[in-house]
């Protein structure tokens, strides 16, 4: 039997749920843990195909976003995985410091890996790569949404300039129709525009140690290495897991998103459903604002059975991480305030939110779910208690993903 297993590194949860969707679509069985699993934890990890390391890594200082990828790099390697897989975002999430250059780089000499691929090419939902430029549903990357975003903005859609500001080694873009020139560590931005193209990147990086991209080529590239193949983890019933999780209140949303699609996605859901809207203001008092919240949640309950969702984003966003942690810690204490009340099913709209909700709820670990719309799968927690989450990425689903979401549960 082929025992060749994967290990993933994902610099933010959301991208690693995405992930993790995708390498289920390919028939793998997929553990995805927040965080570094503990010697206890590893025990869960054995019958998996699949390990996805999610860390909260993408907008922190660049060099504790490299110490905890070579930290998970080290503990996949301790678990016999040879083959491994660095998760970024589609839209290269990132600024001048890093961390997706000096991360690839730490990662890519720790393996001895010369030459690394990176391909965050997600055709199905948009994002195409030609001749080193990102583009997302046909507008190049620098006059997209992602020019707006909060920690990230994103400003120049040429990566092979982006890459190069954050890396020693250097940077070259790779056509599909060029042959590789040998050559001392290089890392190659490779042009994908269909799915066709992945599958050729894939091929070229079959030797590969270590393969870089978001989260559609990764399928491709474990299938095309030969991965061993469990098919999906049976969601219903999961050891430890008796039943579904319990619904005693209605799913809440929480949006933490400033993106377009998320906007897009709150306008549609408000035409059915309360939201509230929270206006960010200078010097807010985060307590006070948990507190008001869950306020405002339990008089909608009193409609009952009636979903609700919470939003904090906005496009004239005050850009200061200061104020954007302060965001995350109002979310992940209201996701907690919201349990304590009984709520166990979540849908969370960004990947910095989603990061900091998870960790507010002590989740270490899930399974993969269905998928609800491309990149986003339904997951169950492991371990007492389970609850349901979906973990957006702020830019991923159609207008009406959040109404989706809801319906298809029900
Ligand atoms: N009104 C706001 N002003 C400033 N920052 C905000 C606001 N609302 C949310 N944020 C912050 O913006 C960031 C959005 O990032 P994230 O959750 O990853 O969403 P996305 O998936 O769209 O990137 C989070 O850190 C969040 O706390
Ligand atoms: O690759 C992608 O686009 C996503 O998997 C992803 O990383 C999303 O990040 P957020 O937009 O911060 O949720």
């Amino acid at each position: 039997m082929n025992e060749l297993r994967l290990g993933c590194i994902a610099d933010d949860y959301t991208g690693a749920t995405d992930l993790s969707a995708m390498l289920v679509r390919e028939g793998f069985r997929v553990i995805q843990c927040f965080g570094i699993p503990t010697a206890d934890e590893c025990d869960a990890l054995l019958d998996a195909d699949a390990i996805v390391i999610a860390l909260k890594s993408r907008s922190i200082a660049a060099n504790e976003a490299v110490e905890q990828s070579l930290a998970a790099l080290r503990l996949l390697r301790s678990q016999g995985v040879t083959r491994f897989f660095f998760k970024y975002c589609s839209t290269f999430d990132s600024t001048r410091h890093g961390n997706i250059g000096p991360v690839a780089d730490a990662l890519a000499d720790e393996l001895n890996q010369e030459i690394v691929f990176f391909c965050p090419a997600f055709p199905e939902n948009g994002r195409t790569v030609y001749c080193g430029h990102l583009f997302v549903d046909g507008v190049p990357l620098h006059e997209s949404g992602m020019r707006h975003h909060p920690l990230n903005p994103m400003n120049d859609s040429n990566l092979v300039r982006v890459l190069q500001w954050q890396s020693y080694r250097r940077v070259l873009s790779l056509p599909l129709s060029d042959e590789l020139p040998p050559s001392s560590p290089v890392h190659y931005v490779v042009d994908a525009i269909n799915d066709e193209d992945l599958k050729r990147v894939a091929e070229r990086a079959k030797s590969h140690t270590m393969m870089t991209g978001g989260s559609a080529i990764a399928g491709r590239w474990a299938s095309e290495i030969g991965v061993r193949r469990s098919g999906a983890y049976p969601i219903t019933s999961l050891p430890g897991q008796t039943n579904p999780p319990r619904v005693d209140r209605p799913g809440v949303i929480l949006a933490g998103s400033c993106s377009d699609a998320t906007a897009r996605q709150m306008t549609e859901f408000e035409s059915r459903y309360p939201v509230l809207r929270i206006e960010i203001e200078e010097g807010f008092d985060v307590p006070d604002m948990i507190e008001s919240t869950v306020d405002w949640c339990q008089q909608n309950w009193q409609h009952a059975g009636q979903p609700i969702a919470v939003s904090s984003g906005t496009k004239t966003a005050i850009r200061t991480n200061e104020t954007a942690t302060k965001i995350e810690s109002f979310f992940a204490g209201l996701a907690v305030a919201l349990r304590d009340e009984g709520v166990t099913q979540f849908i969370v709209a960004g990947g910095e939110t989603s990061g900091a909700v998870v960790n507010a709820l002590a989740i270490r670990a899930v399974r993969i779910g269905p998928e609800i719309s491309p990149g986003v799968p339904w997951v169950t927690s492991v371990g007492p208690n389970p609850m349901l989450l979906a973990l957006k990425s702020g830019n991923f689903g159609g207008d009406r993903f959040f109404l989706d979401a809801l319906e298809s549960r029900s």
